[in-house]
């Protein structure tokens, strides 16, 4: 089975190989804090809800929860990692995973 990603820093390399597809996506780190930020638009609030049901059910699964702020269409998302106070392989996945759910809402 493979091992969940852990709540550690990203590395100087890790960020290179793993926050590029992101940032290529509209990811942009947000200032003085090591955090990653992305706005979503839909059509109205129920396609917001239905993403941000998704989007809640994987991060209960996951342990790890994005810090986000909706308004009807407009749902935006910041995610970082507590127990290390900043980024790690799980906002990366979790990201990913928000990224596929998007392009399918
Ligand atoms: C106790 C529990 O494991 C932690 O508080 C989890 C819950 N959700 C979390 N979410 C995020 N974003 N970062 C965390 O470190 C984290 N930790």
């Amino acid at each position: 089975m493979a091992s969940e990603p852990k709540r550690m820093k990203l590395t100087e390399e890790e960020r290179m190989s793993s926050l590029s597809p992101l940032t290529s996506n509209g990811w942009t780190m947000v200032n003085g804090r090591d955090a990653i930020y992305k706005e979503f638009l839909f059509k109205n609030f129920n396609e917001a809800w239905g993403f941000m049901s998704q989007v809640a059910l994987q991060a209960e699964k996951m342990d790890h929860h994005p810090e986000w702020f909706n308004v009807y269409n407009k749902v935006q998302i910041t995610l970082s990692t507590h127990d290390c106070g900043g980024l790690s392989q799980r906002d990366v996945k979790l990201a990913t995973f928000i990224e596929n759910v998007a392009k399918t809402s």
